[in-house]
């Protein structure tokens, strides 16, 4: 069985953009040549990118192009047609299941409905997979607990059920589930969907907190534009018609300097309008996050 996260062996996939010469940190995640879809129909084919350790990598595109698909992949929890995902270049999908599964916990994730268990109060909630995979004393757990739901800014609420919070708390609180194990790696499939802008602003800052100071990379599929020109530092964008990624950086350096049309309406937030690369004007985003 894999002992979790180790040093990897040489990439899979050639040196990209993503990768500047000289010296450079391995990456903790790599998708290499990865089709994904359901029964015969092939959602997204061709897909080889790699996401930096402590960087926050955003996977965009338009609705139903097949973001939550590839995450799911990525999380071991849907086989793909072809290609593998490596983790710290340990490939998931040629494990066995137990190994799979194993090695999957290294990775937190945040669904899109961040679903909680209703019947469970959140620090039940939180507690249930340190009581699942971690076989701690229950004061250990009850004080991890604690800790992860002080970090998520939660710190009085676990007594709550989930029904008693708020949106913005609830995802706060699935977060703090998914941080519960202490991966090095968090999956976080649109958490600001449904959250005020100041709501969104505090998730994006905790995102980044994590980040800086726990060092954990992020990989986030977002619509949300102000967000990803505030935390992503880069990313993949994936099209629908082309069933492939279109373009590989950051959201910002797609917005300002991404040739495709596609891209450029995403990125823009504008159906008609085709700025010349290069003459962008400052998002809404820029100007919210002070950027
Ligand atoms: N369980 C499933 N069985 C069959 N098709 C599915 C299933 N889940 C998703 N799909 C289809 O796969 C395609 C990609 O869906 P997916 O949810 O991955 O897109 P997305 O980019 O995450 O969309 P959104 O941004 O709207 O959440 C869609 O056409 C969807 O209808």
């Amino acid at each position: 069985m894999p002992s979790g996260f180790e040093a990897p062996p040489t990439p899979a996939v050639p040196d990209g953009h993503l990768s500047a010469p000289g010296p450079v940190a391995p990456p903790i995640l790599e998708i290499a040549s990865l089709a994904v879809g359901f029964r015969h129909r092939v959602v997204q084919r061709d897909l080889s990118f790699r996401v930096r350790r402590g960087s926050v990598f955003a996977v965009m595109g338009g609705s139903g192009c097949g973001k939550s698909t590839v995450l799911r992949a990525i999380a071991g929890l849907l086989r793909p047609f072809e290609g593998d995902v490596l983790l710290d270049g340990t490939p998931l999908w040629r494990l066995r299941p137990a190994e799979r599964a194993a090695l999957g916990r290294s990775m937190g994730v945040l669904f899109q409905n961040g679903a909680l268990w209703s019947s469970l109060s959140v620090a039940e909630n939180v507690a249930l997979p340190l009581q699942l995979f971690a076989r701690l004393p229950p004061g250990v757990v009850t004080e991890l607990v604690q800790l992860k739901l002080a970090l998520v800014g939660l710190p009085d609420h676990g007594r709550l059920m989930p029904a008693e919070l708020s949106g913005g708390m609830r995802k706060r609180a699935a977060l703090a589930r998914a941080l519960a194990l202490d991966p090095p790696l968090l999956l976080l499939d649109e958490p600001s969907a449904g959250l005020d802008p100041v709501s969104s602003r505090r998730l994006d800052e905790l995102v980044l907190e994590l980040r800086d100071g726990l060092g954990i990379t992020v990989l986030l599929i977002s619509h949300e534009l102000p967000s990803l020109f505030a935390i992503a530092d880069d990313g993949v964008f994936l099209d629908a018609d082309r069933r492939t990624a279109i373009a590989h950086g950051s959201p910002r350096e797609l917005r300002d300097t991404d040739p495709d049309p596609t891209v450029r309406r995403f990125m823009h937030r504008d159906p008609d309008r085709l700025p010349a690369a290069g003459q962008s004007r400052p998002a809404e985003g820029d100007l919210r996050h002070g950027f």
